[in-house]
């Protein structure tokens, strides 16, 4: 998996992409990441990234030489990958986004600051505005941190477990996890679910589909809707009473 980044602060990435599922992916070769400072492709003394709005109002808007300048040195190095630009104006990221990148094998993420990028720039490089949820951050650098980690989690042998990726929430055809436990056996007075602890596969692997299931309901309905539910399914759920919302 190879992922490109335009950021006017690397630095507030290089932990992120240094330690854990990330580091050791790039360690094994398994991610490639390439970071690409619009300030390092400036023409002016000052090394102007940004300037005032045309049409007034508060802030600064990121320029638009520098900036292309760094999209197009990423997409000479990748010139499969489509340009993303984070921003709550985009399409809402979701595990089949995740799955498609990690699929199509490379992915430039630009991880704008002040007000936002000057729109020529989107018109012209942009292939896709992508939204991690409705909410502002300050930059878009730990929205991009966000989808490279689950982006990676999914290149195979990064997770020591095939399964994990596929088992963890929006894993099983798009359900909610199920509860985990691990010693210890009693903690606080509160034990384990019986069923967890009897050795029985198959009663442990009905258990969890459940748990999910009735999860799922409870505080994502709309996500089963979507779900490729079995009979098995559609008859434990219309057992379940009226949803407790939790
Ligand atoms: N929400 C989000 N999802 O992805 N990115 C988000 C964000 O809030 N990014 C902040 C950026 C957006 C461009 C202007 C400067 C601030």
């Amino acid at each position: 998996m190879k992922v490109g980044v335009i950021t006017l602060f690397p630095e507030l990435m290089d932990g992120a992409l240094e330690h854990g599922v990330i580091g050791r992916a790039r360690t094994k070769g398994q991610l490639e990441l390439e970071l690409s400072n619009p300030r390092d492709l400036t023409a002016d003394k000052h090394r102007t990234v940004d300037d005032r709005p045309f049409g007034g109002g508060p802030g600064m808007v990121m320029t638009p030489a520098p900036l292309s300048a760094a999209i197009v040195s990423l997409k000479e190095a990748m010139p499969e990958a489509p340009v993303v630009y984070l921003s709550p104006q985009g399409r809402p990221f979701d595990q089949a986004m995740a799955r498609a990148w990690q699929a199509h094998g490379s992915v430039i993420l630009v991880a704008g600051r002040y007000e936002g990028i000057d729109e020529r720039v989107i018109d012209r490089l942009v292939d896709e505005e992508v939204s991690l949820g409705d909410f502002v951050l300050s930059g878009g650098e730990f929205a991009a941190l966000a989808i490279i980690d689950a982006v990676t989690r999914l290149e195979p042998g990064v997770l020591g477990d095939p399964l994990s990726a596929e088992e963890d929430s929006f894993g099983i055809e798009g359900l909610l996890d199920c509860p985990h436990y691990t010693r210890p056996e009693v903690y606080e007075n509160q034990t384990v679910p019986a069923v967890l602890m009897s050795g029985d596969h198959k009663a442990i692997a009905r258990w969890r589909r459940q748990q999910s299931l009735a999860r799922t309901r409870d505080r994502r309905p709309e996500l089963l809707e979507k779900a490729d539910l079995t009979k098995e399914d559609k008859v434990f759920l219309t057992s379940l009473g009226p949803s407790d919302g939790n």
